[in-house]
């Protein structure tokens, strides 16, 4: 992450400080104003867990928390004193996993698969609400809607999103008494739209102004179009396009001044399913560039607040509807219409004539000919 491997410096949601000696992350972060949840400061409480997304954790501060934590760099802030910079997140939904035991798995019609089980801790859920199930070895994931009510029920009935590839350790016989993890709830519904910070002019000039918020944004998304990961949302959107609406984005919410013309981030992230873990990925490589152009901690800090803002409206485990006007729209859905004009097909280049009927995306706005169409409905895609 950082250049200066002893500078110890803690990034945690736009705020930046250094560790000085002796002190923990948690009493520097609190030094700092960071919003970070605590409570015992010994170790007990575990309220001041984060995760480490840059950095070497210091063994004293994971040896007491489970091995499936540690292993997404999960730590305690009060135990922690740091050797080196670190980039640090709070807690998400995918890290909370809960133990739980198989009480049935029952299938009711229509290729669909329903388990009830009884989970070793308490749960809080809503029905509709999504989780991931998996082995107790953490592994074999599949996802799955909530269907009980928690008022109403001790024991907690979920049914697989794809009943038609059940893992290998949900086959297993007898399955009652079968313990497993779950991961979750996870949120599907978007939260309150966040309201945006207040712009700080001052901010622009500080970073270098127009040229140096352009230079970083450059480095910053040629290394998300090389990043396997990040890459395959942006296939169709060129680098220069999307460095400009990101440019013209961040002068108008720091600078003030009216040059974005486009989609508030909610909307033009609809459709992407963006977990926590990515978004903080995205974030450190956004830091990574900030750091080759020289940018120092603090201003560092101030610009990350302006996209860390909006997490709640990117962050998703299922596409939102699009919010045009008052009315909601599901981009994720083909339409079929009929051909005014003669078009070439968008996936073999053969022509299509006139008064045909086609299918298109509706987000992506792909039409094809009847034999694309049909192939690929032979493959199995909706
Ligand atoms: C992992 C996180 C993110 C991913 C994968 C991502 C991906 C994308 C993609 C693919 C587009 C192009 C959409 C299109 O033209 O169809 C886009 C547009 C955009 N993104 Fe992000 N983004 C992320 C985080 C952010 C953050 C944190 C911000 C806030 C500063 C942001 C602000 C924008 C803006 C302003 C646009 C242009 C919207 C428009 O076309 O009107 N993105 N993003």
């Amino acid at each position: 992450m950082c250049s200066d491997k002893n500078s110890r410096v803690l990034h945690y949601q736009g705020h930046a400080v250094v560790c000085r000696d002796h002190e923990t992350a948690l009493d520097a972060l609190l030094r700092a104003g960071a919003p970070i949840p605590f409570s015992c400061k010994s170790g007990i409480c575990h309220r001041c867990m984060v995760r480490c997304i840059d950095g070497d954790v210091p063994e004293a501060a994971r040896r007491k928390l489970p091995e499936h934590q540690q292993a997404r760099g999960c730590l305690l802030a009060c135990q922690c004193r740091p050797t080196g910079p670190m980039l640090l997140a709070p807690l998400s939904a995918e890290d909370s996993v809960t133990r739980c035991r198989l009480e049935a798995m029952n299938y009711s019609g229509d290729n669909r698969w329903q388990l009830v089980f009884d989970p070793f801790t308490r749960l809080t859920y809503r029905p509709g609400q999504l989780a991931k199930l998996m082995s107790e070895r953490l592994d074999g994931e599949c996802t799955a809607l909530f269907i009980s009510a928690p008022e109403d029920e001790t024991l907690v009935t979920v049914e697989l999103e794809d009943s038609t590839r059940l893992p290998e350790w949900l086959r297993a016989t007898p399955r009652e008494g079968l313990e497993f993890c779950l991961r979750g709830p996870l949120p599907v519904e978007p939260a309150e739209p966040v309201t945006p910070l207040p712009p700080e002019p001052g901010l622009w000039d500080e970073l270098g102004g127009d040229s140096m918020v352009r230079a970083v944004l450059t480095t910053f998304y040629t290394k998300v179009y090389a990043d396997p990961e990040l890459r395959p949302f942006f296939e169709r959107v060129t680098i220069d396009r999307i460095i400009g609406k990101q440019f013209a984005f961040l002068k108008e919410s720091i600078q003030d001044q009216p040059v974005f013309l486009g989609e508030q981030p909610r909307n033009s992230h609809n459709w992407m399913v963006i977990t926590d873990v990515l978004f903080d990925h995205r974030q450190n490589l956004m830091l990574q560039a900030m750091r080759e152009h020289g940018i120092p901690d603090d201003l560092i800090a101030r610009w990350s607040r302006y996209e860390e803002q909006f997490r709640p409206d990117i962050v998703k485990y299922k596409p939102w509807l699009k919010r045009v006007g008052d009315l909601l729209v599901d981009t994720e859905q083909y339409e079929t219409c009929l051909l005014e004009e003669a078009t070439v097909c968008d996936y073999c280049g053969d022509e299509i004539a006139a008064n045909t009927m086609v299918r298109y995306h509706k987000r992506i706005g792909r039409l094809g000919c009847e034999a694309c169409t049909a192939s690929a409905a032979a493959d199995g895609a909706p």
